[in-house]
């Protein structure tokens, strides 16, 4: 007799053949199909890696600046406060624009992944229907009290428990594997714009306030984007398949009528939780941002610690942590508080109401007799008894599979519906990071934030010129001022030193002097190309044939000989000849030579700003000019805690090197090594030009030792009143 209960679910499709003829042939020739695909890929994806600690190889991956250029129509930049994060049109497009990184071809390892991940979706629906029907044959045939049939159905459900097991756990991997693909792309993409020849790193902390914290984007919200991305597809392929497939096997058991009204529901639910739904997109990106402050204050206390500690500063850098920490917890408490009242509402409707729901549509077949008899129309050739027990065991057998079908319905719609919170989440990350790529693009073509119009000194004004010459022209400043660039819609800059004109040619050593913050370094940022040109022309050298020692030592990550030859590398060293014995001797120039022996050699590595004094840090700094040897170098008060008679060792030998030196120091000390003195006063921007030794210097300093020697005299007289005081006081 034909089991006429359970024909809908039997309906000849694709599908339903491969359930009733291969029913667990099919699922397991599938999975064996899909793993070999899989390792095969795992094969080629291997043999395409790059080998281990190859910087060449590293460099060769660098994004084609062809590619910026092209995505630049992708990426303008938006006004996130004005512009509502959530679920919109403007989060679609951010979305697409991201994906023209994650997926640049169809070619890629993430597209790989992706359609793997997609085939072990759909794997995935299919076992769930074979596991639904087989539960229901099983029970049916236990109510039956086929003991044969039993427990071979029993024997096919061990068979499934294989390949369906592979196959979750395989969702799993692959949805991992699809975020780290994401993340990596993005983040190479994202360190190519950041770390390039444009400095852009440091115009995005300095001169532009859009991207506040680029530590926590780059590193979190990247993560946190990729890693939401992933499970999104996860979330919302897989029941979206099950959804259409669940619903077309529903359909053919519950007629028509019961899969419009699951469809009804949809719609109803859709539309009130999104009603409900609190803008988790924004509350997703105001966290982010909490998050990054309260890491960025961690950062700058073990930045800082020494100094901390000698200003006995724990308790009020324990008050400002406290203060970010709970900033933070303020902003997440309230989150979960809108939580409480939308997941009460979610939870009713989609565990609940849909509960019931499903039941009454199980129920539909069972008690519509129209229903039962179309689907049952042999009945009527059996004996009635046998009738009966067959129309339970089919009735049993259907309602078991419809129920799991429609729980498996109700849990992929639930599902779809939680995915909705996740998908607002998503769009806050998006806004974060592709603000983040905006930003850096814009930066990168020299476009601040400044006002719309064109207003003298705003950063979206800015005419100065740059020409790079060869190193025998020098240096010269063709009338521009020194500003400082201040970034905001408002906002210009201040200047600090008038229209400078001042031309430095090879061997001229010119020494920069002036008060504190009278803008001494700002001529470096200018030369350096960190600070803008706002007007005049700047004519100058290649960048590597100029070398810059700052104000503060920086000593990098990594071995101690890095340290001297830094920013290049061990490879850079080797393809241009240079021995260790080298860097000896530029160790004693700078009277370091003792260094590799106490440290135990040079490939020791060490947090090397710990180790050193202040001296040696300043004269490690020195040891590098000397190994680059560069044209010009720009000296910015770098020699100040190095004892005088090293320092004035450490010039005559730059000097003899044939570099020119640009010296900014306060050092009377320093004069004699320089030919030129750039003195900046302060005074309304004003600044004075002129030769060193000349008869107005060497009256001006005859004129400060007269003064001096004036109050020499002084002390005497001085000294007689202080003892006299003491006196009187012993007195009384
Ligand atoms: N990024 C910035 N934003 C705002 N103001 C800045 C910035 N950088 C520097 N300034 C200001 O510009 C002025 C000049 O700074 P600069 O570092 O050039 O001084 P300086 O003459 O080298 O001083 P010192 O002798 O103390 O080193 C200072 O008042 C400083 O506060």
């Amino acid at each position: 007799m034909t089991n006429t209960y359970s024909r809908p679910i039997d309906a000849p499709s694709l599908l339903t053949s491969l359930f009733q003829k291969k029913q667990v042939y099919g699922p397991i020739v599938l999975s064996l199909a899909t793993l070999s695909a899989f390792l095969s890929y795992q094969r080629k994806s291997k043999s395409q890696q790059p080998s281990k600690s190859s910087s060449s190889q590293q460099h060769q991956q660098e994004t084609d600046p062809a590619i910026f250029q092209a995505h630049k129509v992708l990426f303008p930049v938006v006004d996130n406060l004005q512009k509502k994060v959530g679920v919109n049109d403007e989060f679609k497009r951010q979305l697409r624009s991201l994906a023209a990184i994650l997926f640049p071809t169809w070619h890629t390892k993430e597209a790989g992944l992706l359609v793997l991940h997609s085939i072990f979706l759909i794997l995935r629906t299919y076992l769930s229907v074979v596991v639904a029907r087989l539960d229901g044959r099983i029970v049916r045939d236990l109510i039956n009290g086929h003991g044969k049939q039993f427990l071979l159905g029993l024997v096919y459900w061990f068979a499934i428990a294989l390949p369906a097991t592979y196959t979750n756990s395989m969702i799993r991997y692959l949805q991992s594997k699809l975020s780290i693909g994401f993340r990596t792309r993005l983040t190479r993409y994202v360190h190519d714009l950041y770390l390039d020849k444009e400095k852009t790193f440091y115009k995005a902390v300095n001169l532009d306030t859009r991207i506040q914290g680029t530590d926590q984007f780059i590193t979190t919200d990247v993560a946190k984007f990729c890693d939401t991305l992933a499970s999104l597809y996860s979330n919302l392929a897989k029941p979206l398949l099950d959804t259409v497939i669940f619903n077309y096997q529903l359909t053919r058991s519950i007629g028509w009528l019961g899969t419009f009204g699951l469809g009804v529901n949809y719609i109803v639910t859709a539309k009130l939780l999104r009603a409900v739904t609190p803008s988790f997109g924004k509350l997703a990106a105001i966290e982010a941002k909490l998050e990054g402050d309260f890491r960025n204050a961690h950062t700058r206390l073990i930045t800082n610690a020494e100094e901390i500690a000698f200003y006995n500063g724990a308790h009020l850098e324990h008050s400002i942590l406290d203060k970010a920490y709970l900033k933070l917890i303020k902003h997440i408490n309230h989150i979960y508080k809108l939580r409480i009242s939308y997941n009460m509402f979610e939870d009713f409707l989609i565990k609940y109401a849909w509960g019931a729901f499903g039941l009454i549509m199980c129920g539909i077949p069972v008690f519509t007799p129209g229903m039962a008899a179309a689907v049952n129309p042999s009945s009527s050739s059996s004996s009635a008894a046998a009738a009966n027990a067959d129309l339970v065991g089919s009735r049993t057998r259907g309602f078991i599979t419809n129920k799991r079908l429609m729980l498996s319905l109700a849990d992929a719609g639930g599902r779809m519906m939680y995915s909705y919170k996740e998908l607002a989440e998503l769009a806050g990350y998006t806004s974060r990071v592709y603000n983040l790529i905006s930003v850096l693009h814009a930066l990168r073509r020299k476009e601040y934030d400044g006002p719309d119009d064109k207003r003298r000194y705003a950063l979206t004004n800015i005419e100065g010129q740059i020409h790079t010459t060869d190193a025998k022209n020098g240096i010269r400043f063709d009338q521009i001022p020194i500003v400082i660039p201040t970034p905001g819609k408002e906002m210009v800059g201040d200047v600090l030193v008038n229209a400078l004109d001042v031309h430095v040619q090879p061997g001229e050593h010119l020494m920069i002097t002036g008060p504190n913050g009278v803008g001494k370094t700002s001529v470096a940022r200018v030369i350096s190309s960190l600070w803008p040109v706002f007007e005049g022309d700047l004519s100058k050298p290649h960048d590597n044939e100029i070398y810059y020692i700052p104000q503060r030592p920086y000593l990098s990550l990594g071995s101690l000989r890095e340290q001297i030859i830094y920013p290049d590398t061990l490879e850079d060293m080797r393809k241009a000849g240079r021995t260790d014995d080298e860097l000896m001797e530029i160790l004693k120039v700078v009277h370091l030579a003792y260094i590799p022996d106490r440290e135990g050699g040079w490939e020791t590595q060490k947090e090397w700003k710990d180790v050193f004094s202040g001296g040696e840090k300043q004269r490690v700094c020195m040891a590098r000019l000397f190994y680059h040897q560069p044209q010009y170098a720009v000296l910015d008060e770098c020699t100040s805690a190095v004892s005088t008679d090293v320092e004035g060792l450490m010039y005559s030998h730059a000097k003899d090197m044939g570099i020119t030196l640009l010296t900014i120091s306060h050092r009377p000390a320093l004069f004699k090594y320089h030919r030129f003195l750039l003195r900046l006063t302060g005074n309304q921007g004003k600044w004075e030009f002129e030769p060193i030794g000349t008869v107005k210097q060497q009256q001006s300093v005859t004129k400060e030792m007269q003064s001096l020697e004036q109050q020499l005299t002084q002390v005497e007289t001085m000294k007689a009143r202080l003892s006299s005081i003491n006196q009187e006081l012993s007195l009384s």
